[in-house]
């Protein structure tokens, strides 16, 4: 029954179903591979139904572009219909990630952007925030003495501190409050918020809440978590700035508050507490900590590129100073290693939904005003037709014949969307590349990274994603390298 495809809204689907719809037809941790195989079949625009929600789903690159960039403005919605779990989680989305396209979401973005990249100094201050910790990572990674380790806990710690530092210009030890808490809500978002997380019954029937629903003390409780943390970086941006450079105080809580009081501004304080916590601290975290524990599985994995890795960082940088984003320029293979990182990743395999604000015609189709979109970002990245061994891990795709980084006009530099495009995209693309790429060749320098005693796999296909951003157990050895003269 299932294989058969109708009319539904125009869009070529399978049918599904009654009640159900295409329910038991997607796989429910990685429900972007089972859209990539019906892709062959049902072209790049298709509609699935999971019982009584519809979701457009867009595969190919120009699809995606046409999409996000060229009608980005009429794509720039985020539906909120069937979210209880979410509207309860940011006040009625007043998030960044979850607001709807309005001038309020474009102030809050604008705000938290200029001081992210701070435009003129921006990478200077991204350095210099990243440098102690990565000083602290290398010291981790040492005292490991060649032993098999887990990374993600030091990773993590590593990403959060960063953020940290961007909020309120200060690290924290994993024994602080505010970082347990962090960690604590950090882990309570990822299980809570996935598809098919806890609670997923909430947005279907958010009646049951008043059956004193277990599900929905848990999501009450980490609303309860969210408003500690927020008390708690109110209470440390009251002191003076660490950071204080000249007379600016350069810490993101205190441009957040500064916007609130400006005329005018409609912005209140839960939209302050729903854009540190959610779409700073939650948002910044996750990802960039899922990406760099994929890498280092992937790296173990991969003894050839990490020579290539360490030749150029040798070449460059040598043993004597730290990294800088300086040497970004002459670094095309750390470059390209880090674009193939995200390629191959692909942690946010499905983007985040979009919504169109009025009927829009993508290739052909018209995709309703008011629809729920999912970009298939995981396709585009491991498209059969377009990349060649697209499950191999090979930053050489994006190097010309002489070694240099392929310019960002080149076919394959274009069909990748790791943080999205046009008006939605991801706030933290610069931060998050700028550190990666800071971490990826700081260790090349001083590291030569084998697998530990607990293997995990790391074919893309066998990647735990699902519950957007878990990362396999797995351990490795940090092997520390012979310095060079
Ligand atoms: C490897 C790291 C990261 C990846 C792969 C990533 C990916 C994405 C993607 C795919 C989107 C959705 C774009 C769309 O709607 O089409 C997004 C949005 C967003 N990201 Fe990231 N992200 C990363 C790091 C960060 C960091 C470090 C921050 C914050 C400091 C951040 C904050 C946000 C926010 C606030 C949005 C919503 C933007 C909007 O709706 O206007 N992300 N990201």
């Amino acid at each position: 029954m299932w294989t058969k495809r109708g009319a539904r809204k125009q869009l070529p689907h399978y049918r599904g179903w009654p009640v159900l719809g295409n329910l038991f037809q997607v796989r429910k941790e990685r429900p972007e591979l089972t859209f990539t195989e019906w892709a062959k079949d049902l072209g790049p625009v298709f509609s699935v139904k999971m019982l009584h929600q519809e979701f457009v789903v867009l595969s190919s690159s120009d699809a995606i572009y046409e999409a996000l960039v060229k009608k980005g403005n009429s794509f720039s919605g985020r539906p909120q219909k069937n979210s209880f779990r979410l509207a309860e989680m940011t006040d009625n989305f007043l998030n960044i990630f979850n607001s709807p396209a309005n001038s309020t979401w474009r102030k809050l973005k604008k705000v938290c952007h200029k001081k992210i990249k701070m435009y003129d100094t921006g990478l200077q201050r991204i350095e210099d925030i990243s440098t102690g910790m990565i000083k602290n990572l290398l010291e981790v990674f040492q005292s490991t003495n060649q032993k098999s380790f887990y990374p993600k806990e030091v990773i993590y710690n590593t990403v959060m501190n960063t953020i940290m530092s961007l909020v309120l210009g200060k690290t924290y030890s994993t024994e602080d409050e505010i970082f347990k808490k962090l960690v604590q809500f950090d882990q309570g978002m990822i299980k809570t918020f996935a598809t098919t997380g806890r609670g997923a019954e909430l947005d279907i029937f958010p009646w049951l809440r008043f059956f004193r629903s277990k599900n929905y003390k848990v999501i009450q409780d980490l609303v309860e978590l969210r408003n500690q943390i927020w008390e708690l970086i109110k209470e440390e941006s009251s002191e003076e700035d660490p950071l204080l450079q000249g007379d600016e105080d350069v810490r993101l809580v205190r441009a957040l508050r500064e916007a609130l009081v400006e005329e005018d501004c409609k912005l209140t304080e839960e939209h302050l507490r729903a854009v540190a916590t959610l779409d700073i601290v939650f948002a910044g975290t996750a990802t960039t900590s899922h990406t760099l524990c994929i890498y280092l599985n992937v790296i173990s994995k991969h003894p050839n590129v990490q020579a290539k890795l360490q030749g150029e960082v040798d070449a460059i940088v040598g043993s004597e100073r730290m990294v800088s984003l300086t040497d970004k320029e002459n670094m095309p293979y750390t470059q390209a290693t880090l674009l193939e990182l995200l390629r191959y990743s692909s942690v946010a395999p499905l983007g985040a939904a979009h919504m169109p604000l009025e009927d829009t015609v993508i290739q052909g189709r018209t995709i309703p005003a008011g629809s729920s979109v999912l970009i298939n970002l995981y396709h585009l990245h491991h498209d059969e037709e377009f990349w060649k061994n697209p499950f191999e891990f090979e930053p050489e795709r994006f190097l010309d014949e002489d070694g240099g980084l392929v310019s960002a006009s080149h076919p394959n530099r274009r069909h990748i969307m790791p943080f999205g495009a046009g008006p939605r995209v991801c706030l933290g693309e610069v931060l998050a590349k700028s550190r990666m790429f800071l971490i990826i060749a700081s260790l090349a320098q001083k590291f030569e990274i084998l697998p530990g005693d607990i293997s995990a796999p790391c074919d893309p296909r066998l990647l735990e994603h699902g519950s957007l951003l878990s990362s396999a157990e797995f351990e490795i050895v940090a092997k520390e390298r012979k310095q060079i003269n």
